[in-house]
């Protein structure tokens, strides 16, 4: 299986450094001193477990490469329309374009560009940060893949990649409701994204702050209630699940969010607290809290 990672960043290297080690033919979409990096130390891991160096196939020219089986989609959810124009050359007819990204709108405007029929969904679970040029850092026990087709179909597809991942070594699972898998991440993400931004901290300090974690509950609720009023099937106690997996985080966790944010980057927040509001207001639902880490959020956007 020939694969492609456009927006080797973070996560795309991490998961792209992964299937290359496994001997897969992948090639890197980088730019800037990341690529030129890759391009000439190779790619380094780095994480609580192993840490390896391999060359890789990097390039900032879609062209190059050719048609691919697999396109995984890891740019900024700013950057998907650009990134989805560009990954033109790398589309055949068999090719299949998973995004991994954050949000729960990338599908559709992946869908609007390369063709529905292409686009399967997914989101990952993994800490990872470009440390450095040619260097990802991962950290923390979690490193997962969740992904399945937009109708729900289990897909010999699918299934070739769910087996191409795990030969890798990385964690992943086939679903039959990827929807209701985006929004459990999202109703998550956006919540914790939100609180560890505007507070500036890792999820230790929140947790011992009474007020910091009952916004961040309040967070989770509005994210529900918006996703429960567009049709999504979270269960009932999603909102009380998501505050267990937040409570078994190790208390230095992080959002890429929050780290961008410290870096002075630009922000995803349209694609996460943003689209609790925006959503909201759609569905007549009040989202409070959403709007307030939003605004607050927006003002370090100015100029970016
Ligand atoms: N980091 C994490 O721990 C996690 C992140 N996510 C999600 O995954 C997605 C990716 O995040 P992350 O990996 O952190 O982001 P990064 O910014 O580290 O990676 C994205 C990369 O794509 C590059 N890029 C963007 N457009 C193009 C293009 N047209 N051609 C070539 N390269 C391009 C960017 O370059 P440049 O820097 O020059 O813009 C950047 O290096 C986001 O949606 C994020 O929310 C999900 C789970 C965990
Ligand atoms: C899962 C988590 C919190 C990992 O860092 C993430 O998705 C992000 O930071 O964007």
């Amino acid at each position: 299986m020939k694969i492609a990672v456009m927006g080797a960043g973070a996560v795309g290297s991490y998961f792209g450094g992964m299937l290359s080690r496994a001997g897969r033919e992948v090639w890197l979409v980088a730019r800037g001193a990341h690529l030129e990096a890759l391009r000439n130390k190779g790619l380094t891991v780095e994480s609580d477990q192993e840490s390896f160096t391999i060359p890789v196939r990097a390039t900032g020219n879609p062209g190059e490469i050719g048609p691919v089986d697999l396109v995984l989609f890891c740019v900024k959810s700013y950057d998907t329309v650009e990134a989805a124009r560009q990954a033109g050359p790398m589309l055949g007819p068999e090719t299949v374009v998973l995004s991994l990204q954050n949000g729960v709108e990338n599908e559709e405007v992946l869908a609007g560009i390369v063709g529905r029929e292409k686009v399967m969904a997914g989101l990952c679970y993994v800490q990872a940060d470009l440390a450095a040029p040619g260097l990802v850092r991962q950290a923390g026990p979690k490193k997962d893949i969740v992904f399945g087709e937009l109708s729900g179909e289990i897909t010999e597809r699918a299934q070739r990649i769910l087996t191409v991942f795990r030969e890798a070594g990385i964690r992943a699972t086939l679903t039959d409701d990827i929807r209701k898998a985006i929004w459990t991440k999202f109703l998550f993400i956006s919540a914790f994204s939100g609180i560890t931004a505007v507070t500036r901290s890792s999820i230790g300090a929140i947790r011992e702050t009474p007020e910091a974690w009952e916004l961040y509950r309040e967070l989770l609720q509005e994210a529900f209630i918006v996703g429960r009023a567009l049709g999504v099937n979270l269960p009932d106690n999603a909102v009380e699940e998501t505050l267990d997996f937040t409570r078994s985080l190790n208390a230095d966790a992080t959002s890429s969010l929050m780290r961008d944010l410290k870096r002075g980057k630009r922000l995803e927040i349209d694609a996460l607290c943003g689209t609790v509001v925006r959503l909201g207001a759609r569905a007549g639902v009040p989202t409070p809290a959403s709007r307030f880490v939003y605004s607050v959020l927006k003002v370090s956007q100015v100029e970016k």
